[in-house]
């Protein structure tokens, strides 16, 4: 089977040519062999709403994948599509217009659906997203707050932590399902997950939300200093200030860690700024361990999980509690194809999207 995938991102859109065939272990028919031809197409100027960054997204998209052999589906990374059960997604002209101007807020992925759906129509074939990041499969308790009518809300790096996390079960010789497992997910956004029986029992969240905070947005921040600046700013440019001028970049200058890296040894604002972020991380994922019993791995991923000496740090500091893993980057491509293809090979069905507000 081939299938395309797509995962747009502010400033590139990540493709693959998919190929995959059935697992060859019975036990694991969920265990697919996949391989991808990776392609990048970039983007860093388009400014605007999504509706107006997606033709010319759209446009390198179909200029990228124009000679690539005929696909048996289209897979896209799901955006905010609201409260949803883990897993692959048929992708309706409803469920684009609600990604395009989701309610649960802005970001690059509400764009995969549309632009899975219209190269699939275009193929005349199915397409699917997988894993989005509002999958909430929160524990009833995880998601009350110390105000009433304020509930936390499940909106994390869904995709890539199962991804990861389902690996790293298997490396300590157990199945996703019967798994402790914390993920921390380091990237421009940074979310820390426990997986516990297959299932995100609890996140900090990655946009508005809670936990570390990441190169570029806020994490939890006292209450009190966020009440001086709800009454001093408009909440457009406080959302904008929170989410892209915030973490790392508000207080060094950058969101860039290779920077930050040279710069730490001879500038002691950035070392205070890495420590607090080492802090922050390590923080988490005791607390993250914590709530489920001992977990059997902790796991970091992302971006910033490139930069050795700094999960070294973290390692130092959460290594007691259980083996620490380390896969640098994201296995979103992978886990796109592999969504697509349990789908394609029967191993699984794909859900039908409804819009819900909770769960
Ligand atoms: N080799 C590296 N060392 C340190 N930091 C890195 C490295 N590569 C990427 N990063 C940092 O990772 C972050 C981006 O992570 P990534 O997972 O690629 O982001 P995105 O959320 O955009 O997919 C940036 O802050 C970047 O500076
Ligand atoms: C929308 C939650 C996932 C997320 O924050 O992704 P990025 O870190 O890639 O922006």
């Amino acid at each position: 089977m081939i299938a395309y995938v797509i995962n747009p991102g502010s400033t590139s859109t990540k493709l693959a040519l998919a190929r995959i065939q059935g697992s060859e272990t019975p036990d694991l028919p969920g265990k697919l062999r996949v391989t991808l031809e990776k392609h990048e197409v970039s983007h860093p100027d388009l400014g605007g709403s999504l509706e107006e960054r997606l033709p010319r997204v759209r446009e390198l998209v179909a200029r990228a994948t124009r000679d690539w052999p005929a696909p048996s589906a289209i897979v896209g990374r799901g955006g905010l599509v609201g409260p949803v059960a883990a897993g692959t997604y048929r992708v309706t002209s409803e469920l684009v217009a609600f990604s395009l101007a989701s309610p649960f807020g802005e970001h690059a992925s509400n764009l995969g659906a549309a632009l899975a759906f219209e190269l699939a129509s275009h193929h005349g074939v199915p397409a699917f997203i997988v894993d989005p990041p509002t999958v909430d499969e929160l524990l009833p308790e995880a998601r009350v707050s110390g105000v009433a009518g304020i509930e936390r809300q499940s909106r994390f790096h869904a995709l890539n932590a199962r991804a990861v996390a389902r690996r790293a079960a298997h490396e300590v010789g157990k199945r996703f399902q019967d798994a402790r497992i914390v993920v921390a997910h380091l990237g421009g956004g940074v979310s820390v997950t426990a997986f516990k029986g297959g299932r995100a029992i609890d996140t900090t969240g990655a946009l508005l939300d809670e936990g570390p905070f990441s190169p570029q947005r806020a994490g939890t921040i006292p209450v009190r200093g966020l009440l001086d600046l709800v009454y001093s700013t408009p909440r457009e440019d406080l959302e904008r200030r929170l989410t892209q001028d915030s973490g790392l970049k508000g207080l060094t200058g950058t969101a860039d860690l290779r920077e930050l890296e040279r710069r730490e040894r001879t500038d002691a604002d950035v070392r205070l700024a890495i420590e607090a972020f080492v802090h922050a991380v390590s923080k988490s994922i005791g607390a993250y361990s914590a709530i489920q019993g001992r977990p059997d791995a902790i796991v970091m991923t992302g971006g910033v999980a490139r930069w050795e000496a700094l999960v070294d740090r973290v390692e130092a500091n959460v290594g007691w509690i259980a083996p620490v893993m380390v896969f640098a980057g994201e296995l979103e491509l992978e886990a796109l194809a592999e969504g697509a293809g349990r789908v394609l090979l029967g191993v699984e069905s794909a859900h039908e999207w409804k819009p819900r507000e909770r769960v």
